[in-house]
């Protein structure tokens, strides 16, 4: 039988360790479960090794690997699937738990037990994603007046900290908040019903030193692949409203074809007849919590649009979504806001821009993707969370920064040249909230 697999996932320090250390003890004072353990750290290898193998009696650490060279992501193709598959071979063990290090991206380590070699021998039950209540709180949840707290980047690159978490986050089945003795109720209460706005699909448990037991995060079943990559808050959004979701629903509104790129700029647009009907969970309207999909079949003009990404409100929890920038007619740009800083992402091409030829082909394996008669599948399409956010005053802050109908007629040659985002497959840039900035929509 398949060995159940369980991946931890969270920010630093957000007490995943402490959760191994939990799930370990108890298993091996009840001697019920032998777990096996793959850890790793970001640059420091081995700090999580020593610890968990110190707090348990797994001989000589054998079932402990620690990837030699740092992060799980870097070494997915090779490394993690050779491990896990070495262990299985060579020892007997009932579960394995992977910790992913703190800037790990989960759904990369996930495949890898789904379609990867190691998909054989094991199967993944469980992604915990373990957040601490503090510092959630902070950076997401409260009404932060005064100077918005900063994300370094990452060891590995220049992707903001704030936007890994999410994906952490929003990637999971089960989340750990933990260090709830340092939050009051209230905060407790209010994280909770964001995080259930982030990620609807999960189970949230609270927890005070990741005090959980072990059948809470082993062998839960919990895991869906079908549902796993849908079920973030955004994604349900933006598909609800595009009328891609499971089906339950015909809501075509604000789609139509016939949505012209000229008026578009008046358009009533999709946040006027967005979701409430839909019977998906629907992130709870308590606290101020409140989601909506952005859509335009207009471009925004670059500058505009930047300057906006600099000067975003308080409120905004979260944004993710294709954007369509002038100047960019062939590069399809994932925009997504965590934290204080939003990344802008060539994620692939417009099919518009292919030969007539391709884009039928295209078109012929999407059946369903929206083409407008005169600019084919490019537009915006941005899902927003936010807490206490006026929402109608940042939707028409980003209508503001939609080329006008002047300039729609202009030339755009200008915009390829002035524009800060980015051109090529794969290249992203970042910008920050700048620090002074007014909450303006608030
Ligand atoms: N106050 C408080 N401290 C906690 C709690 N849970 C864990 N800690 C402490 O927080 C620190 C970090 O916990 P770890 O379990 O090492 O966190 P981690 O997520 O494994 O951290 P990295 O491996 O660095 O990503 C440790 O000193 C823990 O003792 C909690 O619920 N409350």
């Amino acid at each position: 039988m398949a060995i159940p697999v369980t991946i931890l996932c969270g920010g630093l320090g957000a007490g995943k360790t402490t959760l191994l250390s939990n799930l370990l003890e108890s298993e091996s004072e009840r001697e019920s479960r032998d777990i096996a353990v793959l850890v790793n750290d970001v640059g420091e290898v081995n700090v999580d090794a020593n610890l968990v193998e110190a707090r348990t009696d797994l001989a000589g650490g054998d079932e402990l690997v620690a990837l030699e060279n740092g992060c799980i992501c870097c070494s997915l193709g090779g490394e993690l699937s050779r491990s896990v598959i070495q262990l299985w071979k060579e020892y007997d063990f009932d579960a394995l738990v992977v910790e992913a290090s703190g800037v790990g991206e989960p759904e990369p380590i996930a495949q890898q037990f789904v379609r990867g070699p190691a998909g054989g021998p094991y199967d993944l039950d469980t992604v915990v994603t373990v957040v601490d209540a503090r510092q959630f709180t902070e950076t997401f949840v409260d009404d932060r007046a005064g100077t918005p707290q900063r994300q370094g980047p990452d060891e590995t690159g220049s992707r903001p900290l704030a936007d890994l978490w999410l994906e952490q986050i929003e990637f999971c089945d089960l989340l750990v908040v933990n260090k709830c003795d340092l939050v009051s109720d209230e905060e407790r209460e209010r994280a909770v019903a964001v995080l259930e706005t982030l990620q609807p699909r999960a189970e949230i448990l609270t927890t005070e030193y990741s005090a959980l037991e072990p059948d809470q995060v082993l062998e839960t079943g919990l895991f869906d692949p079908a549902a796993a990559r849908e079920s973030a808050g955004w994604k349900q959004a933006i598909e609800a409203a595009a009328g891609e979701g499971d089906g339950h629903d015909d809501h075509d509104h604000g789609h139509d074809h016939t949505e012209s790129t000229t008026d578009d700029h008046d358009h009533d647009h999709d946040h006027d007849e967005h979701t409430h009907d839909h019977d998906h969970d629907h992130p709870p309207e308590r606290y101020g919590i409140e989601t909506e999909t952005y859509h335009r079949v207009r471009p925004f003009h670059p500058e505009r649009f930047t300057a906006l990404l600099e000067d975003l409100p308080d409120g905004l929890v979260r944004a993710k979504g294709l954007c369509w920038v002038a100047g960019r007619e062939r590069q399809a740009l994932t925009m997504s806001f965590a934290g204080t800083e939003t990344t802008l992402e060539v994620t692939g091409r417009w099919v518009a821009s292919f030969s007539e030829e391709r884009q039928e082909t295209f078109r012929q394996g999407q059946p369903d993707l929206q083409w407008d008669e005169e600019w084919g599948d490019r537009e915006s399409r941005l899902a927003i969370i936010g807490r206490n956010l006026s929402m109608d005053a940042l939707i028409a802050r980003l209508d503001d920064c939609l080329l006008t109908d002047e300039e729609m007629d202009d030339d755009w040659s200008t915009y390829e040249t002035e524009n800060p985002t980015p051109t090529a497959m794969g290249q992203t840039v970042t910008i920050a909230v700048s620090s002074g900035h007014s909450n303006r929509t608030d």
